[in-house]
Parts: structure tokens; sequence; C-alpha cells
């Protein structure tokens, strides 16, 4: 909405560039890496002002734009599924302008009333279910819209997803809905998975593209049924949605009529968004809007879809919680890699019940845009409900701000550096002990950064095989622990074993070295001896590997730490090698 801007093509050209590839990077970190960096409501506002910018310059607009298009990336070959239908995401704003402009399409489609449905926008993880003679046959992520991964080993561990229908189903039906983990249930996991998952969403996610049984995560999730993606006629087709909804309730789906609310204008959509807004902590899911859609399902065929979102249903969502707080310090932040990233340490408030001291600012170039410095007041957001980031400086203290220009004068990260404790080393340690232990790693439950910094403190872990020696006795003696957690840690690393290659590979946190290329690593080498054998050459022809991670990995595996480092696992029979059936994790 609004005027366009007065920008020259060239300008505006660059401008679209740059917000494509901006969202495009955002969109990797969402939905690949789960990591967000800016708050979603950052990121609508980038999305608002390229949709923007391409109504306003249509010749500019790229074919490969985000804007055109579902978030996630294409799914591997291994494991996609392509869809019915491609599952598209939905036009959404933060006040209710997505609404009133589909209430304007209803309007000019038909005379008179219209009917809608308003659902709780479910924050997690949308399925689609396809079920044959009444079986659940498979299950997919929505992966880029065309084709998703295949999930239907996870989602058939998940309380309340029917396995076999009951009633008058048809042959072939089509379902799609969204698993969320539920909220009590989260919480109190929270405790014992201990904050592996950041939030629910990422429980979702980790749990649901597991891919190995991952009961404990699993039993968190439920099945949000909202569409029948492909309604019959069997006894006459059911004419709007909410007949189709209670059709898939009486075969056996988990459809929350409660969270199915009738509206017929702009007020009715109101009452709801207030009542959720109020009431959503209340809630079963964790919610970030609410979603509006036209309840014929013949209305919903003539209006169609557009390539990224129908044009039958909108979003108004939530705001983020957010609060004023003042900078007392703007300071470095240590991560495994040694990437420094800058964090201002602000005076402690609440927001959405996590209190807040440290917001991280993500980039130098993040603080430069901000313009933040010590005593500036400032609003700070919830980053995907839990990662507070400053958004922005709304009063700006007088005087100095060369502390700033120091703070910047980065580090470069080097390979194999603080694989062991030291006074130098002690933040990047204890970021690189906690990688090696978090899901992205070896996966020990129960040892999140928190603990593990005790356990560093104490004297306990100088190296990342350390850990393997831990004795309960020992834990027990720090505070913080008791004779319980500590059996129970020591317990949880047991389970991790001897882990395979792939996993410790990707426990090491070689700079650039992630979960796919830690896989690849992992079906190329059997051991990783064979990996420190292989050159620079070798690596780089492996596909999907190349010359920079080569590079890295080479470096890393020379370095003084890292030849230590695989010593010290080799001592403890630590190999990489396949031995007998994978640990859970
Ligand atoms: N912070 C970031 O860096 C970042 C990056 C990418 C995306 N995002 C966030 O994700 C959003 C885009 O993600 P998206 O494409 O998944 O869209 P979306 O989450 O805004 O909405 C579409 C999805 O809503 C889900 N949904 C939940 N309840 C539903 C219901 N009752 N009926 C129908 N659908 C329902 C569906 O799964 C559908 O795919 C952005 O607006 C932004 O908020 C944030
Ligand atoms: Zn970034």
């Amino acid at each position: 909405g609004g005027p366009c801007p007065e920008l020259a093509e060239d300008t505006a050209a660059k401008r679209i560039a740059r917000l494509g590839a901006e969202i495009q990077h955002h969109n990797r970190l969402y939905y690949q890496e789960l990591r967000p960096e800016i708050s979603d409501a950052e990121y609508d506002r980038l999305f608002a002002e390229l949709v923007h910018l391409e109504e306003c310059f249509p010749g500019l607009a790229s074919a490969d734009s985000p804007t055109g298009r579902v978030g996630g990336g294409r799914v591997a070959d291994d494991t996609r599924v392509v869809h019915e239908r491609p599952m598209l995401s939905l036009t959404s704003g933060s006040g209710p302008e997505a609404v009133e402009k589909l209430l304007g399409r209803l309007e000019g489609e038909r005379e008179g009333e219209v009917a809608l449905l308003v659902q709780p926008k479910v924050d997690g993880l949308p399925v689609e279910l396809i079920y044959q003679k009444g079986e659940l046959v498979s299950a997919a992520t929505r992966g880029d819209g065309q084709a998703g991964e295949d999930v239907t080993a996870r989602a058939r561990e998940i309380p309340g997803v029917p396995l076999q229908l009951h009633g008058g189903f048809p042959a072939r039906l089509v379902v799609r809905g969204e698993v969320y983990a539920d909220l009590e249930l989260y919480r109190r996991q929270r405790g014992g998975l201990a904050g592996t998952y950041a939030t629910p969403r990422h429980l979702a996610a980790g749990a649901l593209r597991a891919g190995q049984p991952n009961v404990e995560g699993t039993a968190c999730l439920r099945l949000f049924t909202f569409e029948w993606v492909n309604p019959v006629p069997q006894n006459g087709p059911p004419e709007s949605d909410l007949l189709a909804l209670q059709r898939l309730r009486d075969w056996g789906f988990p459809v929350l009529l409660e969270h199915t609310h009738r509206a017929r204008s702009l007020g009715d959509v109101r009452s709801v968004y207030r009542h959720y807004l109020r009431e959503r902590e209340e809630q079963p899911f964790a919610m970030d809007g609410i979603v509006v859609k036209a309840d014929s399902l013949a209305l919903r065929n003539r209006l169609g879809e557009g390539s990224r979102a129908p044009l039958w249903a909108a979003a108004w969502k939530f705001p983020p919680a957010t609060a004023v707080t003042r900078v007392v310090a703007v300071e470095w932040s240590v991560g495994r890699t040694g990437r420094r990233t800058p964090v201002a340490i602000v005076n402690p408030v609440k927001i959405g019940g996590i209190r807040v001291q440290r917001v991280s600012l993500h980039s130098q170039s993040e603080v430069v845009r901000l313009g933040v410095a010590p005593d500036d007041e400032v609003v700070v957001a919830l980053v995907g409900d839990v990662i507070p980031q400053l958004t922005e400086v709304i009063g700006r203290a007088s005087g100095e701000r060369a502390e700033l220009e120091i703070a910047l004068d980065g580090v470069k990260p080097k390979a194999g550096q603080c694989l062991r404790e030291s006074a130098a080393c002690r933040e990047q340690f204890v970021a690189r002990v906690t990688h090696f232990a978090s899901r992205e790693g070896l996966g020990i439950s129960g040892l999140g950064r928190g603990r593990i910094e005790r356990l560093v403190e104490a004297g306990l872990i100088g190296g990342l095989p350390d850990l393997f020696r831990l004795r309960a006795s020992e834990i027990a003696a720090v505070p913080g622990f008791g004779d319980r957690s500590a059996e129970n840690l020591v317990a949880a690393i047991r389970v991790v074993g001897r882990p395979p290659l792939y996993r410790l590979v990707a426990a090491l946190g070689i700079p650039g070295v992630g979960q796919a290329t830690a896989r690849r690593l992992g079906e190329h080498f059997a051991t990783l001896a064979d990996l420190l054998a292989a050159d620079e050459q070798a690596l780089s022809s492996i596909p999907g590997i190349g010359v920079v991670t080569a590079g890295a990995i080479r470096s890393f595996f020379r370095s003084q730490g890292g030849v230590r480092l695989v010593e010290g696992l080799r001592a403890l029979g630590i190999t990489g090698e396949r031995v007998g059936t994978e640990p859970r994790g």
C-alpha cells in the first residue's frame, strides 16, 4: 500500500535485488537452519517493502522473487514427496489489512453475505497426510511448496494422528494440518530436553524431521487439522469448509471445532482476534495470529490461488512481544568458531515471560545501522518468541560514542582455535562444548550452556574428550547438580556412546560444516582416520562440498588443536567407525 517511491529505475532495481537477497538469506536461516536473526515483524516489513516495490515497478520483479514462492528450500531427492497441490503460505498483515482485502474480494464475487471461518494461526510445521483405504501412507512437510520432506515415520508417532480411519471415509484422502508442540508438555519437557529446543516451533520441527525414532520429542506433538485437500463427492460433496472439517473429525482426525469460529464481517473477525490476543497464553499451542478463510468451497475454487498464497484466505498477525529498556553496555560475545557477535547488555526487563538482559546485535553492520550506544533507550522484541533482539533506538544518549569504534574492531576466527579451555578461551570453549553436546552435535540431552559453564568452571571439562570421562560423583559435587541429575547426565553421555562419523564431524564445529556437509562426509568416509587422510582435492571432489569448505576441514584437522582433539578422541575409542546400530538422539 501507500504511494510509490520516486526512484530511478536502476536504483529501484538495485533495491529490489537487495531486498530479495536479504529475504532469501533470512528464509534459509528460518526454515533450514531454524535460527532466525531478525524478528518475524522485521521480516514481514522487508517482505512488505519488496511486495510494494514490485507493484510499483512491475517490470523489475524477478521471476524467482521470494514474493512469488513459498520460503522453504528445495528438499533433497531421496526424501522428496511431491504434493497433491502446492502447499502455500498465507497473505498476512500486522494489522487487519490483508483480511480487509480478502473481504473485498469475497464481496466482489458474491452478492450478499459472506461466510467466513476464523481459526488460530497455529505456529508449528505444516504437514500433508495421505490416507489410502483409511490407512496413513504418507506424511510430508511443506518444503518449497511443490514437494516436501518425507516424515511419515515420525508422524506415526504423534499422539492423535490417526493411523487408521473409521466410518465412511473416501478411498483416497489428503489432509493438511499444523504439527505443533503442546505447550504444557513443552514447558514440562524443557527441563528434560534442557532447552535443546529454543521454541515450541523448534521442538516441532526438530522432532518431526528427526531421522530416527524420537519418542521423547514426538510425544509432545499434536496435530491441528485444518484442511481437506481433495474433498470428493461421497454422499454428496461438502459445501463448506466447516462441513469438511466435521467429516474429518468423524473419521478420526483431531479437529478443534471449538477453535473454528464463524464470522460474517470484519467486526466479527476483529472480536475473534481480540479474544485470542487476550487469551493467547491460555491456548495449548503457540499461535502468531488468526487465519480467516472463505467457508464456501465453491467460492474458494472461483477465487483460486496465487503462486505464493491462496486468494481465499488471509492472516492477521499478532504484534511481537516487545519492551522498552536502556542499554548498559555494548560487548562482544564469542561463538564456537571464534566468531564475535556484538551484544547489548540492557537493564533487565521481562518480555513475554522471559527475563532479558543480553540482547544480540547480530553483526557489526547491525550495530552501525541501529547506531546503538550505552545509555540509549531501545525497543527489544522476541524473535521466534524467545530470542531477544534490539529492533529500534528510540532515545539517544548524548555524548561519547567512541566505545563503538573500538568494539567494531572484530577478530577473525582461526581454525581449531580454543578447542581446550584456557583463561583467554573460556567463552569460545564453552560455546564449542555447547555445540558439541547440542542437537546439531551429539545430542546429549540435559546438557545445555548453563550446565556446561559450571562444569568448565569446576575444572571438569578442559577439552571435548573430557565429556566422556565425567563421573557422576564429580558432577554431583558441582553447584547446581545433585546425585540424580549427575547420574542422568552420565547416562545421557553413555547413550551417545561412540557416535557415527557424521555426528562427530557435525559436533566438532568446523566453520562451514553443518549437518548436511557432515552427512556427506559420513557417507563418503568410513572412519575419522579416512577423513583425515583425504586432501583438499579429494574433499572438494565430493558432491556438495566446495573448495572453501574443503579448505576449512583441512585446516581444522591440521591445526594443533585439531590434531590433539583427534588423538584424545581416538584414545577413548571414538573413531567414527560404524558400530552396530546407531545411537538414538
Ligand atoms: N524471522 C525470520 O527471519 C523469518 C524468515 C522467514 C519467515 N518468517 C516468518 O514466517 C512467515 C512466513 O512463513 P510461512 O510461509 O510459513 O507463512 P505463515 O506461517 O505466515 O502462514 C502460512 C502457514 O500458516 C499455517 N497455518 C497455521 N494455522 C493455520 C490455520 N488454522 N489454517 C491454515 N493455515 C494455518 C499453515 O501451515 C500455512 O502454511 C513470515 O511472515 C514470518 O513471520 C520469519
Ligand atoms: Zn544476517
